[in-house]
């Protein structure tokens, strides 16, 4: 990676601010998953045995500029402190007089988390005045928060520009790992991509096709494939202004002899419920009145076996409603093989890395990206403005 990291810059003695992104999934007030957390100790150990005083800033959910209890990053603080086995102070705010004497008030090796940076409406408006306030609590600035990486928000890419700024460790994991994986891929490169919607995929889709042997396509985002080629799909999901790129989708990958493998079967369902009647039909026999909602197990078998002739596999969206477990076993059996697989594994975090989590095979993969929007818009190719906005080496 060609910017600085924590470990590049003097931190003893020094104010680090340090954007985390904390935005855990919550269930009636408890934290479901703390993943994101834990992914960060490597970054906040460093800090503290290395003598800084750590303030940690992240957003939750989005509450738009307002304050929403709910919201809060006090269980966050706790579950932190829990994992770290020190104290860690909790700001109610995350700028003003209050904030500053608490950040007074931290000696070398302690650690302050900020209230939700989103909590102010400057933040998503990325808002220069609100950089300069958090800027003015520190020394330096930390970047450790990957899945907000895609984001210009005062906390992720204003604060770079008032201050010294540098990558922290998880920040630097994702990028070395995510960024060998495309631009020197071992190969044969599959790339899965699923999920339910076409237009959210499409950018990775076409990157996918340019630079992957193999691509793969599941979930709710085949059946404009299957639409475009002229297929019945029933009440399926469907995107009718995507039908003539998905066209080209499949021209593109002939045009450039790559493999792209849409599903041969499918499990249909007369209703979205878990004891709803299925069925498994070929592509050309879903009944009018049915709908798609998993692939069938022709097309298990058949993903399986490339994905574990791969040196590669980057997989993004489920294959199906893995949230229902009828309709769960394509998800189950793609993660199965990445599992099982010699190649390398990358799951592109959001809900691909939630059913890993699910099927208990999440410690078999070699990398789950603790970034969704951010890992897509990574292997889309795009720039992300909190990296961006760091120090170069
Ligand atoms: N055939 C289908 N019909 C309807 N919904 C589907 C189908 N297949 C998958 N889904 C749904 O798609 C959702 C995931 O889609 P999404 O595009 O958000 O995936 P993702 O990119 O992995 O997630 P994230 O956006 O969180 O990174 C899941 O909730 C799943 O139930
Ligand atoms: O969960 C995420 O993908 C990140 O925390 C970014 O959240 P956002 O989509 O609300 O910006």
């Amino acid at each position: 990676m060609n910017k600085k990291s924590v470990r590049n810059v003097e931190v003893a003695g020094k104010r680090v601010f340090v954007r985390v992104d904390f935005n855990v999934p919550m269930e009636n007030g408890a934290i479901t998953d703390d993943t994101r957390i834990r992914e960060t100790l490597p970054t906040i150990k460093y800090l503290i045995e290395n003598g800084a005083k750590v303030i940690l800033a992240s957003h939750m959910g989005r509450p738009k500029g307002q304050v929403v209890e709910e919201l809060r990053l006090t269980k966050a603080g706790e579950r932190l402190s829990e994992l770290l086995g020190k104290p860690v102070a909790k700001a109610d705010e995350a700028i003003g007089e209050a904030v500053k004497a608490q950040v007074a008030d931290l000696k070398e090796g302690e650690v302050l988390l900020l209230e939700n940076v989103r909590f102010y409406e400057g933040e998503e408006k990325n808002d220069p005045e609100l950089a300069k306030a958090f800027a003015e609590l520190a020394d330096l600035f930390v970047n450790d928060a990957f899945g907000a990486a895609h984001r210009a928000h005062a906390s992720t890419e204003g604060i770079a520009h008032f201050l010294p700024a540098v990558s922290g460790l998880l920040m630097e994991k994702e990028l070395d790992v995510l960024g060998k994986a495309l631009l020197n891929p071992e190969r044969p490169f599959t790339a899965i991509v699923g999920g339910s919607k076409v237009k959210d995929k499409i950018d990775v889709i076409n990157k996918m096709i340019e630079i992957a042997d193999n691509v793969i396509i599941g979930g709710g985002l085949s059946y404009t494939f299957f639409k475009a080629q002229g297929y019945e799909i029933g009440k399926s999901l469907c995107d009718n202004s995507k039908l003539d790129l998905a066209l080209e989708f499949i021209n593109k990958a002939k045009e450039q002899g790559k493999q792209f493998l849409l599903p041969v079967d499918i499990v249909v369902t007369d209703d979205f419920s878990a004891d709803a009647n299925t069925r498994i039909v070929d592509v050309d026999g879903i009944p009018a009145d049915w709908e798609g909602i998993d692939i069938g197990p022709k097309t298990r078998e058949l993903y399986a076996d490339v994905i574990k002739n791969s040196k590669l596999v980057v997989w993004n969206g489920p294959m199906g409603v893995f949230e229902i477990e009828p309709f769960s076993h394509g998800t189950l059996a793609v993660a199965q093989a990445c599992a099982e697989t010699e190649g390398y594994t990358v799951i592109g975090g959001g809900d691909s890395a939630a059913a890993a989590e699910k099927f208990h095979l999440a410690d078999k993969m070699n990398h789950i990206s603790t970034g969704g929007g951010a890992s897509l818009e990574f292997m889309e190719g795009k720039a992300l403005p909190g990296v961006v906005a760091l120090n170069d080496k």
